[in-house]
């Protein structure tokens, strides 16, 4: 099929959490990790292409982010979206407004909307300020993202040092006036020469107005929900025709494993429920495993039973995190772990495991990588923006549930597990 929507999402999890609200309209979503090295064969209406280039140099993330435009227009797709996440994670140089810029760029676009906004997750924005909950992003949790804390809450200040167009605001009173009234506003703004335009939202409705306002631009930017109703809005329009709804799956082996390299405040909770419910857990200490390798790990998880879905975790506090950072350097703190539970998972594949959970961004992405994952398949949604997700690994089928660190109740280990249980 022609693909109506081309994505492009910035990290993993951040590519499932669009596949898996996209897929909520019933038609057809595909995943794919990377760039695919072919060309298009058969492709979906939305077709999403899922990088690591969150925290890469600016210049290696462009370059990746239109080698996946020109294959996604090669699959048909005239419409793009560029996936950032719902708290803006980025380092000072970007990546969200070079991409952003760049496909501007290349697609002939003069204008385009920022709308991080995910109210079922509680991220709104108003007069141009990110909220997380009821806290400003620079007040919530995280200000202590190791490899991208938010320090403002300001999408304007955010966005204006990573571009080189200005940028300016269609504020909550516009967008609850109505679509006309977004249009205007994009149009006065567009006539003062501000290419890109941050616009608040607080509820969904408030998406659904802004997603009919824009529909039309060649590149809409934001986190997921905004581009929720776009399904709906193309079947209108007649450009998507049919409908999909999830093929039946064979029930996989119970053999399973949680991994979790995300340190947010959400998935610390998860993790301690998961230990507290009586799963067996291993906690990984960056400096330990720099000095001595996986060996003392992958050791302990061929001991474990893995139908009692066993957890392997980095995840820590603040302080904890800040001393090995101190230790080894931000990258290499990140990158040691983020190794082990990619040689963990592949480890535990071999031996039989065939349901992975994983929190994280960067985490995700290397655990997929490491699996040799290409593309998913979308399954049913464990929390909004977390689906299940069905690849093949190895020669077996297996499914991944690949967690944003900050999504998901407490229990969501618990409840991944149980979802695939459902009939
Ligand atoms: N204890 C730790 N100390 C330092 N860095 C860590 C620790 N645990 C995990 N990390 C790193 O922090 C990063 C967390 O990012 P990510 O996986 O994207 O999680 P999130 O989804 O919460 O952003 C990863 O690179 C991970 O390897
Ligand atoms: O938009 C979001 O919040 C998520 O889809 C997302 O991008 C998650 O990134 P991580 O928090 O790094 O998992």
């Amino acid at each position: 099929m022609t693909t109506v929507l081309g994505c492009i999402a910035d990290d993993f999890t951040g590519a499932t959490d669009l596949a898996g609200l996209l897929a909520r309209s019933g038609f057809g979503v595909s995943l794919r990790i990377g760039v695919p090295p072919q060309p298009p064969g058969d492709t979906s209406a939305f077709e999403v292409i899922a990088l690591k280039i969150r925290t890469a140099p600016s210049d290696r993330a462009v370059a990746e982010a239109r080698a996946a435009r020109s294959w996604l227009e090669a699959a048909g797709a005239r419409r793009f979206f560029w996936k950032y996440c719902s708290t803006f994670d980025s380092t000072p140089e970007g990546n969200i407004g070079p991409v952003a810029e760049t496909l501007m760029a290349d697609l002939g676009a003069t204008q385009t909307i920022y709308c991080p906004a995910f109210p079922e997750n509680g991220r709104s924005i108003f007069m141009g300020n990110l909220f997380v909950g009821r806290q400003p992003l620079a007040e919530s949790p995280m200000k202590d993202h190791p490899l991208t804390p938010m320090r403002d809450s300001n999408l304007m200040r955010l966005l204006q040092p990573q571009v080189t167009g200005s940028v300016g605001l269609v504020d909550r009173l516009t967008v609850a006036r109505g679509v006309e009234a977004v249009r205007a506003a994009l149009g006065r703004l567009a006539a003062e020469g501000v290419a890109h335009v941050i616009v608040d939202a607080v509820a969904d409705a408030d998406l659904a107005v802004i997603a009919e306002a824009c529909r039309d631009m060649p590149l809409l930017t934001g986190g997921s929900a905004v581009a929720m109703p776009l399904p709906a809005l193309y079947a209108r329009e007649g450009v998507l025709l049919g409908e999909a709804g999830q093929p039946a799956r064979a029930a996989l082996p119970k053999a399973s494993l949680v991994l979790s390299g995300s340190c947010s405040a959400m998935t610390r909770a998860q993790v301690a429920a998961h230990l507290s419910s009586g799963r067996p857990g291993l906690r990984l200490d960056p400096v330990t495993v720099a000095d001595a390798g996986p060996g003392a790990a992958l050791s302990w998880l061929a001991a474990q039973d893995l139908n009692r879905a066993p957890i392997v975790y980095a995840t820590a506090e603040p302080d904890d995190v800040q001393a090995a950072q101190a230790a080894l350097g931000v990258a290499r703190a990140g990158e040691v772990i983020e190794a082990t539970l990619a040689a963990l998972a592949v480890a535990a594949r071999d031996r039989g495991a065939r349901r992975f959970v994983v929190a994280g961004g960067e985490t995700s992405g290397a655990v997929t990588k490491a699996l040799g994952v290409d593309r998913l398949d979308i399954g049913r949604e464990i929390a909004p923006g977390v689906p299940w997700c069905f690849c093949r690994s190895g020669g077996e089928e297996i499914a991944l549930a690949l967690k944003s660190g900050n999504f998901g109740a407490e229990r969501f280990f618990e409840d991944a597990f149980a979802k695939l249980e459902q009939p």
